[in-house]
């Protein structure tokens, strides 16, 4: 109240007025308050009364002094309080009977709590078709299916292939039956999501091949785009193997032939008819496909039919040279180029046909935001899992493993982790075993560990990015035929490449995420095979490697297990190995550092011959 006292000389009358005034303004506070607490019990104040009402009475008045200092018709300060409170009591009034949330009181300090929107999926996200993921039990025999051409059903069983997997007896009658319609309609686009090893790759060799067999003259009308060379080299072999007997080319462009020799595999001149195409299939990697868009003569997509995206969420997490943008301006200019300002009938039906995409992984996210990206038309799912957006989040989330695979993780201390990882080969004997590893530096000196460990018994190669792409190919070429035993290698090779003799798989340094551990223990149990994947987990890494399991609703996994006596029964040469590596890997590094100081001060000066001058000499002498 001492803030609104005004001290002025006057004489002990006026006092005594002040008094009294400020007594009836505080019976008439207090009867306002009594009269807010009554309305705030019947549930019907105003915002404004609640605002009011927090301030506590001392700001009543000063919020009302306030307000009446404003009205400059007011004549003195008694009546203008009368007005301020008759005032808000007509505005109470007014209001009494709205409801508390219809305004919104700006600065108030009771947060309402957010609705939680839920996350609404599209139809065609939501509503799936699902693939069954049992390979043990096939229906689908390849002989007894009329949709498929006589020619491929021979290649099919050459290969060994009697029935179909289920991805396969789903996707490919769906992408036949889409092409079969009449011209105005146009298929559906489609995103697959199935396990690793479920045999997507045949679900679009298939009916791709069956659709463009026998073609009169040579376009590229059917895009192979993948993330990595070993992956496009993998693909391409199986469009070859699969083309047989079909009139189809294939060309497969990921830059391990210089650009010049791909060029000329792709493209021919000639005098009459210029640039002329020489493949209908191309593999590519993204990468590359830009670089061809950019440098190629000739290079046309105008015939283009189908855009297969194999490993699609990497390829969208990692979009190379931005490679959509420069497809789709290309064909953009393509088809300005050749429209012709007269329609009639040769003009329409010459137009060309809109690419049919199709995408496939086995870690496809049902994320509405990234798939816009490849802007579908009218989309259709293919899925393992069940994706029901509104109830369960964890579902949108789920990857599926492989029935036939084992997966077991173990938890031991730094010190003890090459124990641990040696226990498998020298204990258990496992062999075929494909290791991964977070790094090429800790591939090399594991396989280093391993080769002087085993003393020769155990063949041990490594595979990463460190090694050209024949070496590559030679090490997994030698581990299909068995003269290879583990193979140590980083997340190059996670992804994709089929090795079906693998039947182990150990990660020596655990994933980094979810995607990884699923593409990396898919290499074992693939098509309807068992295979056993173990995770190395040091204490302290437990935890994050549970919650990245977990993102995945992933139970599948158990704790394996080794006993104290099995690690110490390996303790014997394990500290002269130790020792040897590190040797091998210092001088490694010696030499290595040798020849970089050798390669920056450029080849050696060849020592200059001097010229013997006989004069000089003799007059050396002299002067001596
Ligand atoms: N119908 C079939 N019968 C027998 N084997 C098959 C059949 N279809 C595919 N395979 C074999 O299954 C293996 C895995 O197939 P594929 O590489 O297509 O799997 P994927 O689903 O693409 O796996 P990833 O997601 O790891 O790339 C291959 O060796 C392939 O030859």
């Amino acid at each position: 109240m001492d803030l609104f006292i005004i001290n002025r000389y006057t004489d002990a009358n006026e006092d005594n007025d002040v008094v009294s005034r400020e007594t009836l303004h505080l019976q008439r506070l207090k009867q306002k308050i009594e009269e807010r607490k009554k309305n705030y019990k019947n549930h019907t104040i105003t915002p404004d009364t609640i605002t009011l009402k927090e301030q506590g009475p001392s700001q009543d008045h000063k919020i009302n002094n306030e307000i009446s200092n404003e009205n400059q018709d007011v004549p003195d300060e008694q009546d203008k309080t009368e007005t301020n409170i008759e005032d808000t009591t007509v505005y109470n009034k007014s209001k009494v009977d709205k409801p508390i949330n219809e305004f919104k009181v700006l600065g108030s300090t009771d947060f309402e709590k957010k609705i939680q929107v839920e996350r609404v999926l599209p139809y065609w996200l939501s509503h799936a078709y699902r693939i069954s993921k049992n390979l043990q039990t096939l229906t689908c025999v390849v002989e007894d299916q009329d949709w498929l051409h006589s020619t491929l059903k021979a290649t099919v069983a050459s290969e060994g292939v009697t029935h179909l997997f289920p991805v396969q007896e789903q996707v490919i009658p769906f992408i036949l039956k889409e092409h079969k319609q009449p011209e105005p309609f146009r298929p559906h686009d489609i995103c697959v999501s199935a396990p690793t090893g479920s045999g997507k790759t045949l679900s679009f060799v298939l009916p791709i091949i069956q659709i463009l067999m026998n073609p009169l003259g040579h376009h590229i009308r059917a895009l192979i785009v993948l993330p990595v060379q070993e992956l496009a080299a993998q693909i391409a072999k199986v469009f070859k193997k699969y083309c047989t007997n079909t009139g189809l080319r294939v060309a497969l462009l990921c830059g391990s032939a210089p650009l010049q020799k791909e060029q000329q595999q792709l493209m021919r001149y000639t005098q009459t008819l210029g640039w002329i195409c020489e493949t209908d299939i191309i593999v590519c990697t993204a990468g590359r496909l830009v670089e061809h868009l950019h440098n190629t003569e000739g290079f046309s997509l105008k015939h283009l039919k189908f855009l297969v995206i194999d490993e699609a969420d990497r390829i969208m997490d990692n979009i190379q040279n931005d490679w959509l943008y420069h497809l789709e301006k290309h064909i953009q200019v393509e088809m300005q180029m050749s429209k012709t300002p007269h329609i009639n009938w040769s003009t329409i039906s010459s137009q060309k046909s809109p690419i049919h995409k199709l995408l496939f992984s086995a870690t496809l996210s049902p994320d509405p935001e990234l798939l816009e990206q490849w802007g579908l038309f009218q989309p259709k799912l293919f899925s393992v899992t069940p994706i029901n957006d509104t109830t369960n989040k964890n579902i949108i989330k789920k990857y599926s493993t492989p029935d036939e695979l084992h997966e077991h993780y173990v938890v031991c201390s730094a010190e003890e982790k090459p124990l641990i990882f040696y226990n498998f080969f020298a204990n258990l004997k496992w062999d075929k075993t494909l290791c991964f590893t977070n790094s090429s530096q800790s591939a090399h000196r594991l396989t280093a560990l391993l080769n002087i460990w085993g003393s020769g018994k155990l063949r041990v190669a490594e595979l990463s990015a460190a090694l050209d792409r024949a070496s590559r190919e030679l090490v997994l070429r030698k581990f299909k035929q068995s003269e290879i035993d583990v193979i140590i290698s980083t997340d190059a090779l996670a992804r994709g490449i089929d090795i079906p003799e693998c039947d182990h798989v150990i990660s020596y340094d655990p994933p980094r995420n979810i995607k990884t551990y699923i593409h990396r223990v898919g290499r074992t149990g693939r098509a309807g095979r068992k295979g056993t994947a173990v995770t190395i987990v040091i204490n302290n890494q437990v935890h994050m490697f549970k919650e990245i399991i977990q993102s995945s609703g992933n139970n599948n996994i158990q704790q394996m297990v080794i006993q104290r006596e099995v690690i110490d029964s390996l303790l014997e040469n394990y500290e002269s190995a130790i020792f040897e590596t590190k040797r091998l890997i210092n001088e490694e590094t010696h030499i290595k550092v040798k020849k970089s100081i050798e390669l920056k001060r450029g080849p050696k000066s060849k020592p200059r011959k001097r010229k013997h001058n006989e004069n000089k000499s003799i007059n050396r002498q002299q002067t001596l």
